[in-house]
């Protein structure tokens, strides 16, 4: 586990310059944040349900980090697209999902949006996936790039750390409040 948390890491940055360069940033912008940013590995296990109809291994949410990159042993995982639909995501041996977070909303001034997901369970086996998930340092705020906050592009966002993500998830009533994301918008 040690070795993928290491290689799924360097990934990451890799990642992290291209997805800054395609915003039209330079793409060592935060360099030093994403190097030493905060990685969390979940290890999600979601046993084989007889009525899996009946429930979700995960219910809908985005992601608070930059990006996380996913692996699942077999297909669960569901996107929902602009219409509000769910997309079942093929579970391909080996393949990695990219999926955005709140932090990549938020620095590109909402030019990409963070994916809300879910997981369904199966009837018939277990699943695994293992999602990484990538952000910058716990303390460290991030807002919207100056460089993408202009007149046509209004500043649409609040500036946040994951310290402010885990204070606002740590309330029991946190489900009912609704994404955290949707408490940063201008
Ligand atoms: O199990 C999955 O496919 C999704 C897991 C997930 O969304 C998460 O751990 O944040
Ligand atoms: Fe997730």
């Amino acid at each position: 586990m040690g070795n993928y948390a290491k290689a799924i890491h360097n990934l990451q940055k890799q990642l992290m310059e291209l997805i800054l360069e395609s915003l039209g940033l330079n793409p060592n912008y935060l360099q030093e944040e994403v190097e030493d940013g905060s990685q969390v590995l979940a290890v999600n296990c979601y046993p084989a349900c007889p009525e899996p109809e009946l429930t979700l291994g995960i219910p809908p949410h985005s992601d608070y980090s930059s990006i996380t990159i996913l692996l699942q042993s077999c297909p669960g995982l569901q996107l929902m697209d602009r219409d509000k639909n769910w997309l079942s995501v093929p579970a391909m041996e080996g393949a990695l999902l990219v999926q955005l977070g709140d932090q990549m909303e938020v620095l590109s001034n909402g030019r990409y949006k963070s994916v809300i997901h879910q997981a369904t369970v199966n009837s018939e086996k277990p699943r695994f996936s293992i999602a990484s998930l990538h952000s910058l340092a716990l303390d460290k705020k991030i807002g919207p790039a100056p460089e993408l906050v202009d007149e046509e592009h209004p500043l649409s966002y609040k500036e946040f750390s994951f310290q402010d993500f885990l204070d606002y998830v740590s309330g029991n009533d946190f489900i009912s409040r609704g994404r955290f994301i949707e408490t940063l918008k201008n």
